[in-house]
């Protein structure tokens, strides 16, 4: 007799008694723009610094949460690929606009229109319900999507012309068609990110009382970002020597001047200048004036130019360091501040936007007051002469990023946004954010993220 049985238990099933396959939830598409702050580039130089970071950092935890992210930036040289996979749901899209070459971020608003032709490619074939972008030159591009299509725009700033403007360097710079589109970007974007209370007292008090916002500040990785026990050893350096740390790109409005100047009046101590620069470009130009006022003060000895480290080694750094220093004459956010938090490092820095959220003086570091040499050096002989003192501020400093600068806890209050945009959008309301008040009201938010 034929074995029937035995085949009809072996899932022979005729077709139309077959059970369904289970479908795989299709993901949500979702594009972040960043056109000059591409998240695939190596950052520290002048074209890449926290912009590329946070973006990265963004599309990868939310392709992580389950979206299919794509982040779309210009293409800047005819050798690298159009297409990067950072992970199987998250890539960045190099876009051709205008000469496959690096133009700096006061040459770019020309390409913009070339960019908006090219992301319309995509939008056509995937269509974004919902799209993230960043600095003005982005947000222009979002805006003119928005007159064309319908999608969920939020926009997080990075840098705002009005603030910057204030600074006397960089008034020459000044950019009226920035300030305009920075109006434009509030007013009708559907929530702009706003990464400290300070940023949102300059929105309302310069920009407009119109337009919705929310807090959510940058964050960083505390499994990059953590004290490292041995790390003066891992770079050689001496065990008992005071050293100070700077870290950032060479920008005139980082107020590396005002740092050289102070270390001039302190009589020990090490100044390390983590950074990379190009010798063609306006960083490598601000490195010479640099190494031109050390060679003044005579400082040849005690600084030491270090170039671009790689993000993933910045940790041995900050942690070998006594104090890190953060000079800036305006600052939107600051990541190297709660880095080096992170690592559980005192930090000193200009009392000057987002910077004064990261940094508690008295607790976590201290504030001084921007292009105060005298200030800055005196406030950096106050650490170095107090090691139990600098200890307690740098464990502070830790608890401070645990509770409120955790980039695990920020990316999934901006998933949380972007679904309650959805969600509100497809209910045919215009979404009603809460907003976070204050730095308890955050601290409870960003627990309750990681909670759920
Ligand atoms: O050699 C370097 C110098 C800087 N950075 C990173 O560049 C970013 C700078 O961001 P920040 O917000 O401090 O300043 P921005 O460049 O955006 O003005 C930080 O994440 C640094 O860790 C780096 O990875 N390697």
């Amino acid at each position: 007799m034929q074995a029937l049985s035995t085949r009809t238990a072996k899932n022979t099933l005729p077709r139309a008694f077959a059970m369904p396959q289970p479908q795989v939830p299709a993901r949500q598409p979702i594009a972040l723009i960043s056109v000059h702050g591409d998240p695939a580039a190596d950052v520290g130089h002048e074209s890449a610094g926290g912009q590329n970071i946070y973006v990265r950092q963004l599309g990868e935890a939310l392709a992580a949460a389950g979206w299919h992210v794509d982040m779309f930036t210009r293409k800047t040289d005819p050798n690298d690929p159009d297409v990067i996979e950072h992970s199987p749901h998250c890539r960045t899209i190099r876009l051709q606009a205008g000469p496959l070459t690096y133009i700096p971020r006061e040459k770019l608003f020309e390409t913009l229109p070339k960019f908006v032709e090219a992301f319309k490619a995509y939008h056509a074939k995937y269509g974004y319900p919902l799209i993230h972008t960043n600095y003005w030159l982005s947000g222009w591009v979002g805006w003119q999507l928005r007159q064309q299509f319908n999608f969920q725009w939020l926009h997080t700033y990075h840098s705002l012309g009005v603030v910057k403007y204030q600074v006397a360097s960089e008034q020459a710079q000044r950019d009226e068609t920035r300030l305009m589109v920075e109006k434009a970007i509030l007013e009708n974007a559907d929530c702009v990110i706003v990464t400290s209370p300070q940023e949102e007292a300059y929105l309302r008090r310069w920009v407009s009382k119109a337009g919705q916002t929310r807090l959510i500040p940058c964050g960083t990785n505390l499994k990059l970002f953590y004290p490292v026990a041995d790390a003066r050893a891992q770079l050689n350096l001496p065990a008992d020597e005071p050293i100070v740390l700077y870290v950032g790109r060479f920008d005139r409005r980082k107020g590396i001047e005002t740092l050289v100047a102070a270390m001039a009046q302190i009589p020990q101590g090490q100044l390390l200048l983590v950074g990379g620069s190009d010798p063609q470009r306006s960083d490598g130009a601000e490195r010479r004036r640099i190494e031109g006022l050390v060679q003044e003060y005579n400082l040849g000895d005690r600084v030491t130019f270090v170039g671009q480290i790689d993000h993933e080694y910045l940790a041995v750094y900050y942690s070998a360091a006594n104090v890190c220093v953060v000079p800036s004459y305006y600052e939107p956010f600051g990541l190297v501040a709660i880095e080096a938090m992170a690592c559980g490092t005192p930090v000193i820095a200009s009392a000057v936007g987002g910077l004064q959220f990261t940094v508690i003086p008295e607790e976590t570091g201290l504030l001084v007051p921007p292009q105060d040499a005298n200030a800055l050096a005196n406030a950096i002989q106050r650490i170095l002469a107090d090691p139990a003192w600098a200890r307690t501020l740098g464990k502070n400093g830790r608890e401070r990023v645990q509770a409120l600068f955790n980039w695990e806890a920020i990316a999934l209050q901006m998933g949380q946004l972007y679904r309650q945009l959805f969600a509100a959008s497809l209910m045919g309301n215009s979404p009603r954010l809460e907003m976070v008040k204050n730095t308890a009201s955050l601290a409870a938010v960003t627990k309750a993220a990681l909670a759920s």
